[in-house]
């Protein structure tokens, strides 16, 4: 008995084979057939052993030249071994002649004729049977299955191989669903017979095919048998091997998937050699272990709390500043050669910082120097100008604006106006003005309260003529109402009445003028002067009274001492300046080009002059509620900023003073200015100490022949202490505590007035005089002497500084020839002409504290307040008298007990003022006792000229 494991026997689970009836089952076979049938089978099984033995040896060398996978499987798929009976001899003849029995084989015989002649008949196709070799290909890789599968059929045929041989068409359903891989194997099996010079082949269902010549001998019907026909031939192509073809061509046939295989591959080995070195290889990233904790959180540094809030507009809080050491020539700021050229001649080469970031602001646009490109007037900002006292702005302003008007025809009407608050303010503006226009047309006029108001009017206004008959009747028309008025009971009374209320002084000037002409004509009034430097007061004057007078061709508007003209209001000038500037000018006030536009409809907004308005100061207000009225447009702010100030404020600096700044906007004050401070104990002895200031540090040094004799003389007098006197005293407290609005008052009343010739006070007509020809001023002056003494002492009154006056003059009468004053009332101040090594002792009130730039044509070298000032603001622009244009100079401020804690913390602690050197106190004696008696003495006078009695 055979060993079981030597053949695997699949189950007989092979359900449809076995379950499928068999259509033409033998009948029960006989005994001598069945020995015969055993015998056979015996015979079968040698035979297949032995072509087994054959077929191993075979499959070894196919082995070791296989690659392809296909070829693998076909090879060590179980073959089953053809079945040569040893007994009969075969008929070589004969395709069967293996078949012993000798009806089967005849069968067979007669069937493979059958089919060959079929074969014949329909002709084998080739691309079917190659079609049907790619197929076994295709199926090759499932070759391990087939392998299982390849062992039933050899069973199969054992057990069903009779009733195979007889089977029909009809179990077509069996085989169909063996055929995929019964096809599989045939193809493998044929081929591998081909290979192996094989000529027959077992059917997967145990029948015998002879392939030798291509035929199929079957009982499987003709469709099927044409396909196995295909496939031998197939199988008869010489293989691979054969032909002697490379394992790489068999390749070539699955070139699409290998490509795509290698593609793939490359791909893979692309991006790993892209990965980053450190990915590649970095260490795997340490994982931190925590507990449970809370993770650290960010800590919230406080941060410093700096207030961003302003009430204050972009321009006012970020100013253009310059540095007040900056200096640049005037040829240099590209300004035209005639203007270089008259600066020159004045003295002035170099620009002072204001100058050089005001001039191209303020210059036309297009003209050279300016800022700004022709055509650009309707942009053109209005300036705001904060730069320390004595820093040029006078020229700063006054030279765009002259080269401005000089540049335009001259229309006979006022283009250019500038408001200052004193009339020596106006005095000297007007004289630099004048000398800016020297050797052009344009004419500037001054209007200060200074002689008769008609004689200004006429100075201001031109009067002609012009032929109106129509104009000239509706004027007499006028006269004749008003001189012959209805009956009182009449209905026309009342309108008469209105009429005559409403009747000006100016219609009456225009009437009295028209009488005093031809007949039919009418009055024409121009205007005389191209510029008009002028008080608020006399300007709302002049607004009001003088016929002709219109602002509404003004261009130029400029406000000097800003703050002051905002800060007073002067009976609203401010508003009726801006009403005048903005209602629409009368056809009389139009001009030319203005009247032939809107005669043809072509006047447009855009064609309204605009008013180009620069307002300054020292102490430049950063109050919005004043500064709103100026109407400013596209304002622009502009400063001057000391370094050394700038240095100073950094060391202490603060946030407060930086608010303050941008706030209020920093004082500064020049940095050529030595500052004292003068501590006077209860202020009675303060004369005393003024003299002994003025004896022993103000004239000592360049005092002329007389005051060194004085001084001669006061040496020589004791040294003792003198008592004190009361009567000052008393005087310097009602000035300390007079308000504020005392002296602001006396200034408006003094600019408002229409002043008589008597107000034309040798003061006045000495600053007039003076100023006419300004020149540069400079450290020293010209010469090998140093300059004689210039000194402005300010008082807090009129009346303090004429009781001053007086006991200067009782204390030293040698000096009476220098001292003046400068008041509202010096209308006879014994003020004569001194010769320049004369001091100069001027005593004033705060009128002479804004803008005054000399005193008798000279620069004042001394300041000395007398009384301290009501503001800071006050004492800036008192101190800025001297040390101007880089010059040098000194200022004394002398203050009481009462007064020292105001005047420490407001002004020589000030956080608001920027000073290079600190206030220096300085204490001065009061004078021997014969000083002392001598001052009781002229106090006795003083009270006796004032009471008569010496009570
Ligand atoms: N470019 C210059 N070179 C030299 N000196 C000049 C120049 N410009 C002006 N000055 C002189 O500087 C002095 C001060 O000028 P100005 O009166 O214009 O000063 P200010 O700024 O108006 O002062 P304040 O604020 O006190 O009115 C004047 O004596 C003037 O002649």
């Amino acid at each position: 008995m055979a060993p079981l494991y030597n053949r695997y026997v699949p189950p007989k689970a092979t359900a449809p084979v076995a379950a499928a009836p068999a259509p033409s089952a033998p009948a029960p076979a006989s005994p001598d057939a069945d020995k015969k049938r055993k015998r056979e089978r015996s015979e079968e099984q040698k035979a297949e052993r032995k072509a087994k033995k054959l077929r191993n040896k075979d499959v070894e060398e196919e082995e070791d030249a296989a690659a392809a996978p296909a070829i693998v499987a076909v090879t060590e798929a179980p073959v089953v071994e053809p079945v040569v009976p040893n007994e009969i001899k075969p008929n070589p003849k004969s395709e069967f002649a293996h078949v012993t029995n000798i009806k089967k084989r005849h069968k067979l015989e007669k069937e493979a004729r059958k089919a060959r002649k079929e074969a014949e008949k329909t002709g084998v196709n080739v691309g079917e049977a190659q079609a049907v070799s790619a197929e076994a290909d295709a199926v090759a890789p499932s070759a391990s299955s087939a392998k299982h599968n390849a062992t039933a059929p050899g069973s199969e045929g054992e057990v069903d191989g009779e009733g195979l041989q007889d089977a029909t068409a009809g179990e077509t359903t069996r085989r169909k669903k063996r055929r995929k891989d019964t096809e599989a194997e045939q193809t493998a099996g044929a081929i591998e017979e081909v290979n192996g010079s094989e000529s027959i082949l077992p059917d997967q269902d145990g029948m015998v095919l002879d392939v030798t010549n291509g035929n199929v001998a079957t009982t499987e019907p003709a469709k099927r048998r044409h396909k196995l026909e295909d496939v031998l031939q197939q199988a008869k192509k010489p293989s691979r091997k054969a032909k002697g073809e490379s394992e790489d061509d068999h390749l070539k046939n699955y070139t699409g998937v290998m490509d795509k295989f290698q593609k793939a591959r490359q791909l893979a080995e692309l991006k790993e050699a892209e990965k980053p070195q450190e990915e590649k290889a970095g260490p795997e990233p340490e994982v931190q272990k925590r507990d449970l904790a809370p993770f650290p959180q960010p800590v919230n540094e406080p941060k410093e709390f700096k207030p961003t809030f302003s009430a204050l507009p972009s321009w006012l809080t970020k100013p253009t500043t310059i540095s007040s050491e900056a200096r640049v020539s005037f040829a240099e700021m590209e300004l035209s050669e005639s203007t270089v050229k008259h600066l020159a001649d004045l003295s002035f080469r170099e620009a002072l910082p204001v100058q050089q970031a005001l001039i191209p602001l303020l210059l036309q646009p297009g003209t050279k120097g300016s800022k700004f490109l022709p055509g650009t007037d309707n942009v053109l900002p209005d300036v705001a100008v904060s730069a320390a006292t004595g820093s040029g702005k006078t020229i700063a302003y006054l030279l765009p604006m002259i080269e401005a008007l000089k540049s335009t025809t001259s229309q006979e009407r006022l283009r250019g106006l500038v408001v200052v608050p004193t009339r020596e303010l106006v005095m000297q503006v007007a004289a630099v003005a004048e000398s800016l226009a020297k050797g052009s047309s344009l004419k500037v006029g001054i209007s200060s309260g200074v002689g008769r108001f008609k004689d200004e009017q006429q100075r201001l206004i031109n009067t002609g003529r012009k032929y109106d008959p129509a104009a000239y009747a509706e004027l007499m028309q006028k006269a004749h109402r008003r001189d012959n008025p209805p009956p009182i009971d009449s209905e026309d009374f009342e309108a008469y009445a209105d009429e005559l209320e409403q009747w000006t002084d100016r219609q009456e000037q225009e009437l009295q003028d028209a009488l005093h002409r031809l007949e039919d004509h009418v009055p024409e009034y121009t205007s005389a002067v191209d510029l008009l430097v002028c008080t608020p007061g006399r300007l709302l004057e002049h607004l009001g009274s003088t016929l002709g007078f219109s602002i509404a061709s003004v261009a130029w508007l400029v406000l000097d001492e800003a703050d002051k003209l905002l800060d007073q209001q002067y009976d609203g000038f401010l508003q009726r300046v801006d009403e005048e500037l903005s209602r629409p000018r009368t056809e009389v006030e139009q001009d030319a080009r203005e009247k032939y536009l809107r005669a043809k409809g072509l006047w447009d907004d855009r064609f309204e002059r605009r008013v180009r308005k620069v307002v300054l100061s020292a102490t430049m207000t950063r109050d919005i509620s004043k500064l709103t009225a100026l109407k400013l447009r596209r304002p622009h702010l502009v400063v001057v900023q000391g370094a050394e100030q700038k240095h100073a404020r950094s060391v202490d600096a603060t946030n407060d003073t930086e608010m303050l700044d941008s706030e209020t906007g920093a004082f500064e004050i020049p940095p050529t200015l030595k500052e004292y401070c003068v501590p006077v104990g209860d202020g009675s002895e303060k004369p005393l100490q003024l003299l002994d200031l003025l004896q022993s540090r103000v004239l000592a040094s360049q005092a002329p022949k007389s005051i060194k004799e004085s001084q001669a003389e006061r040496a020589s007098d004791s040294d003792s202490d003198s008592s004190s006197s009361d009567s000052d005293s008393s005087d310097e407290s009602d000035s300390d505590d007079s308000d504020s609005s005392s002296s602001s008052s006396e200034d408006v009343s003094e600019d408002d007035s229409d002043d008589s010739e008597a107000s034309s006070s040798s003061d006045e007509s000495e600053v007039s005089k003076t100023e006419k020809a300004p020149t540069a001023s400079h450290g020293q002056e010209s010469g090998s002497a140093a300059p004689a003494p210039t000194v402005l002492i300010f008082t807090a009154s009129t009346e303090s500084a004429s009781r001053l006056s007086h006991l200067l003059r009782g204390l030293r009468p040698d000096w009476s020839a220098f001292i003046t004053t400068l008041t509202k009332t010096t209308h006879n101040a014994n003020h004569r002409a001194t010769k320049s090594t004369d001091p100069v002792i001027t005593i004033a009130t705060d009128r002479a504290g804004r803008g005054l730039d000399t005193l008798s044509g000279r620069r004042i070298t001394h300041v000395l307040q007398y009384d301290v000032p009501r503001a800071l603001t006050a004492y800036v622009h008192r101190v800025g008298r001297t040390a101007r244009a880089g010059a040098s100079g000194e200022a004394w401020t002398f203050y009481s007990d009462r007064e020292a804690r105001w005047f420490v913390n407001e002004i020589m602690r000030a956080v608001n003022v920027r000073r290079s050197e600190p206030v220096e106190r300085v204490r001065l004696q009061a004078g021997g006792e014969e000083l002392k008696d001598k001052f009781a003495e002229v106090l006795a006078g003083m009270r006796e000229a004032v009471f008569g009695g010496g009570k």
